[in-house]
């Protein structure tokens, strides 16, 4: 049975989830979520499977004891191990979490070469041993990137499969413009995160609306210029930083929660709501084809759309174009470095 007829179905067949690093903060903040049908559904069954390395299995298989007991009626069973190809056999979604986190003072470009080595083998074993509709998400810095070195080592996998996570970042720009208008966040609709998910994202208001009273305004007649260009952007592309520097970790829970939201809706569809997702470029807004960047998406059917007609407004912001160009720059010279390096395959 595919994913996308198990959601839809009441008393469905397990689903395979793979967890990589599931051990660390992330994972342990994902895995009770996964088990109680947060991820998929409540009424799809679940096995899990852990991999990591080997020094952390031990840790790994905590966690395995702490989610029997807790009892979770759609947890079919819970796999820990350190080989990939075990981890990814039969599998629905991967969500691939296990990597270096930054710390810091450290830039992502930092992590392209020792994460990059990571994704290459983990995207060979999906191509080998994962479900035919599996559906990845890559959440390890750089997400963008080492979702791209996978998909390369996974040539029979289609590459609209292979994701990384923006979520993160959308749903930090909704909670930003709802504090500062005063809105609750579900009336926030309509922003986008471009890119790439580092210091260089755009997250973009000049398409977002805020409903007030009942009705709909642009996000951009409510908010002043000074602080969409001097605390709005730049705080929601640095959030990460800013956690790190206050938490004295990478943030975990809201990473969670949004790998969480990503494969919900990728796998139960958004009902026409626009999200972020980075997703593989057809060519769209002039990002490069092939290059996995984040883009204005719905989900129907199971699968991503890029929304068109969404170009950032430059009359309204500018130097928004320019926003685009730049963090498009920087996931080609990602892209070109991880090449050199013959990461790509
Ligand atoms: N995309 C996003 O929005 C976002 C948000 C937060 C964090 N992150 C990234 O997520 C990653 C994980 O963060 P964390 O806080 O859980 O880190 P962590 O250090 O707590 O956990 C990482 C885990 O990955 C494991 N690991 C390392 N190499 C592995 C491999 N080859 N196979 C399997 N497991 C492996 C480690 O043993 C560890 O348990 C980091 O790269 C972090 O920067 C991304
Ligand atoms: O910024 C980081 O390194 C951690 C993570 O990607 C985040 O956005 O919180």
């Amino acid at each position: 049975m595919t994913l996308t007829d198990a959601a839809t179905r009441s008393s469905a067949s397990p689903v395979t989830v793979t967890v990589t690093g599931a051990a660390g903060n992330i994972g342990y903040a994902l895995l009770c979520r996964i088990a109680s049908g947060q991820l998929l559904g409540p009424d799809v069954p679940v096995r899990l499977n852990l991999l990591e390395i080997p020094d952390a299995v031990r840790a790994a298989e905590g966690t395995a004891m702490e989610l029997a007991d807790s009892a979770f009626p759609l947890l079919d069973s819970v796999t820990v191990t350190d080989r990939a190809e075990r981890a990814f056999d039969g599998a629905g979604v991967a969500l691939l979490v296990g990597a270096r986190p930054r710390g810091k003072g450290m830039e992502r470009a930092d992590l392209l070469e020792a994460n990059g080595r990571i994704f290459g083998p983990q995207g060979r074993a999906i191509n080998d041993h994962a479900a035919d509709d599996i559906r990845v998400l890559v959440v390890g810095n750089p997400a963008n990137t080492n979702a791209l070195i996978a998909s390369a080592h996974a040539p029979d996998v289609p590459a609209e499969r292979f994701t990384a996570m923006t979520r993160l970042d959308h749903n930090r720009a909704v909670s930003q413009l709802a504090a500062h208008t005063g809105a609750a966040v579900r009336d926030i609709e309509g922003i986008t995160i471009w890119g790439n998910h580092s210091a260089t994202q755009f997250p973009d208001l000049t398409h977002a609306t805020v409903t007030v009273d009942g009705s709909s305004r642009p996000a951009l007649e409510l908010v002043e210029r000074a602080w969409v260009d001097e605390e709005f952007i730049p705080r929601v592309a640095k959030r990460g930083a800013e956690i790190i520097e206050v938490r004295g970790a990478s943030s975990a829970a809201s990473a969670a929660s949004a790998a969480i939201d990503h494969v919900y809706d990728w796998v139960n569809g958004t009902q026409g709501r626009r999200t972020s997702a980075a997703i593989v470029s057809d060519g769209s807004y002039g990002v490069p084809e092939g290059l996995i960047s984040s883009f204005p998406v719905v989900s129907e059917g199971g699968a991503w759309q890029i929304v068109p007609g969404l170009e950032p407004d430059e009359s309204l912001l500018p130097g928004a174009g320019e926003r685009l160009a730049t963090t498009v720059a920087e996931l080609e010279s990602e892209r070109d470095a991880v090449r050199s390096l013959g990461l790509l395959g």
